[in-house]
Formats: structure tokens, C-alpha cells, sequence
């Protein structure tokens, strides 16, 4: 077996569904130990990508490597994957469930459903019905069922879609709890807040374009280095992006704010230049510094 460190690459992937270019030139590498987030807007790409590593697709180019090797039907034996609730039976036990569910691929062990059910933190509901269940346990079953093969690379794509804020953090301290027992994992998201908590790197997408990626630390400190980044909201966005370009700040409109990268003092300065020009400001914050600045710079409509 290949013990590459790398689990996961895409070269330069492409997708296209007729006129659709869905995934363009994708490069992203997952290593081992990582919580990877792969973020971006609905409709950026995720879940083509996802599918073409699966082999749900076939890339329309490019290439998808696993554990080091090219891409190969025998490797998604070392893959869990979680992409949506399954059609598990409302009225079978979570139990039931994830033994009828595993054994369509193999025989399965009754101790290794108990082993899995106890990892997500089920052992204790697995006898009750399924449609008893929280969003956040279906969920915990659906990666349960995802564990049964001791699989080294989980992929989970958006996991917590639909769910209440407890439902959020139980499956966020889970991500954790598979990734200090040494899976990888890829989770797609268009969660900011998702991501930022539990992921170690990151690539974000936007129209199915890699527009940054790295590990996260890297990515806020980066951010900063560029100066502090004021976000304005004002009557009138563009002619407020020209009268602050006329002052020598450098900036960029996005669809419903300006952003302006500035001295850290600078606030009464814009405020001004602006006033002067009768453009008011409603709101102004500084967002340098987070992942949400990144975001933000990355997606934004104007940018390529
Ligand atoms: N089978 C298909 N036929 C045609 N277009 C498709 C198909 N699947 C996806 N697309 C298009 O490809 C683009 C990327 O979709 P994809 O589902 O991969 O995005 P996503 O980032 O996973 O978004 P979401 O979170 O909403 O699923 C979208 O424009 C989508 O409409």
C-alpha cells in the first residue's frame, strides 16, 4: 500500500457540462492530517470536483490522484464519504440502519457497527428509531456509516446544511475527534464560520476557480500584511470606490460594499474624503486580519 503523504491532488481538473465549465483547471493538494476546507458560494464547484475524485464524473480533463497513485476504482476503499442523508429507514434504528446500509458493500461485523456508533457518540441512541433522531445525529449516523471501512480520508460535503447551532458544533467536534484519531478530511462548505473553526488549510473556489488556497494561518497573516482593509457600505458604492481611488487609496467594489486597503488610522480620512464629496457612510469596519477578509477579497465580484 502507498503511504504518500499527499492524499489527495487535482491536476489542473476541468469539468464542463455543455456550455457549463463547472471546475476549471484544479490544483489543490490534501496532506495527510489535514482538515481541508474546500469553500465556496453555492454553485462554485464543490460537489463536481467532489464527484469526479469519486468517480461519480468523469473529468472532462485533467487528472485526480489518490494516495499518491492515479486515480484508480480500488482506491475509494481507503475514502469514507458523507454527501447527503442516504435514504435511511425512518422507522429502523440507527443500528439497523447502518448494518442493512454497510453490508450493500460487504459483510459487516456487529462489533464494528458498535465500534462506529460509539465514535460519532451514538452507542447510546443506537437502538431508537432513526426518525427520532436530531439533524446532527442523522447526520453522526451518515458518518458512522462513512467509518465502517476505517477509511484514511473522510469527505464530508456540506455536513451541516440544515442544521440548528447545537446540530453545528456536534458535527465540528466530531471533524475534530476523526482528525486527532489521524483521518484526513475534505469538507466542503459555504460556511465561513465551518471552515475557519476546524480546518487546517483551505482552498477557496469561486466559479469554479481556485482563487486562494493555503494553510489558514498563512492566509489570515497574509491578509494583514497588506494593510488594514476598511469595509464601507455607502448610498452610493461606485461613486465612492472613484473618490477614494482619486485619494490614493487602493480599492475594490464588491456588490454591496467598498473595500478599501488603508493605513490603520485612516477611518477619519476616508470619512472625510467622502463627506466632502456628500457620500455618507452607514457603516465602515475594519475586517483585516480574518479569514473573512480573505473571503471576502477572494469571491468578490469584481476581482478575477
Ligand atoms: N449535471 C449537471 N449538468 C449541468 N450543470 C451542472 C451539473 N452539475 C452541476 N452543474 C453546474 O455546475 C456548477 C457547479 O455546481 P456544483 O454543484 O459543483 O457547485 P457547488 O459548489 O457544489 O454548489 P452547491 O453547494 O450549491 O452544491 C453550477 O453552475 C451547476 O449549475
Amino acid at each position: 500500500m502507498n503511504v504518500s503523504n499527499n492524499i489527495l491532488e487535482t491536476e489542473n481538473l476541468t469539468k464542463r457540462f455543455g456550455e457549463v465549465t463547472a471546475v476549471k483547471d484544479l490544483n489543490i493538494t490534501v496532506e495527510r492530517g489535514q482538515v481541508f476546507g474546500f469553500l465556496g458560494p453555492n454553485g462554485s464547484g464543490k460537489t463536481t470536483t467532489i464527484s469526479c475524485v469519486l468517480g461519480l464524473l468523469s473529468p472532462t480533463s485533467g487528472k485526480v490522484r489518490l494516495f499518491g497513485e492515479p486515480w484508480q476504482a480500488e482506491s475509494l476503499r481507503r475514502v469514507g464519504v458523507v454527501m447527503d442523508l442516504h435514504g435511511f429507514y425512518p422507522n429502523f434504528s440507527g443500528r439497523d440502519n447502518v448494518q442493512i446500509f454497510g453490508e450493500l458493500t460487504g459483510p459487516v461485523s456487529d462489533e464494528r457497527v458498535d465500534e462506529v456508533l460509539k465514535l460519532v457518540g451514538l452507542a447510546d441512541r443506537a437502538k431508537s428509531k432513526f426518525r427520532t433522531y436530531s439533524m446532527g445525529m442523522k447526520q453522526r449516523l451518515a458518518v458512522a456509516l462513512a467509518l465502517l471501512n476505517d477509511p484514511e480520508f473522510l469527505i464530508l460535503d456540506e455536513p451541516t446544511n440544515g442544521m440548528d447551532p447545537e446540530g453545528i458544533v456536534e458535527i465540528r467536534n466530531l471533524i475534530n475527534d476523526l482528525n486527532r484519531q489521524g483521518k484526513t478530511i475534505l469538507l466542503a462548505s459555504h460556511l465561513l464560520s465551518e471552515v475557519e473553526q476546524v480546518c487546517t488549510h483551505l482552498a477557496i473556489l469561486k466559479k469554479g476557480v481556485v482563487v486562494s488556497q493555503g494553510a489558514l494561518a498563512d492566509l489570515i497573516s497574509g491578509a494583514g500584511q497588506a494593510g488594514v482593509v476598511f469595509e464601507i457600505i455607502t448610498s452610493d458604492l461606485a461613486a465612492s470606490a472613484a473618490v477614494l481611488e482619486k485619494a490614493g487609496y487602493e480599492v475594490k467594489q464588491g456588490r454591496d460594499r467598498v473595500l478599501v486597503s488603508a493605513p490603520a488610522d485612516a477611518a477619519e480620512k476616508i470619512s472625510a474624503a467622502l463627506a466632502g464629496e456628500k457620500l455618507y457612510v452607514t457603516e465602515m469596519r475594519r475586517t483585516t486580519g480574518s479569514l473573512e477578509s480573505v473571503f471576502i477579497e477572494a469571491t468578490q465580484p469584481g476581482k478575477k
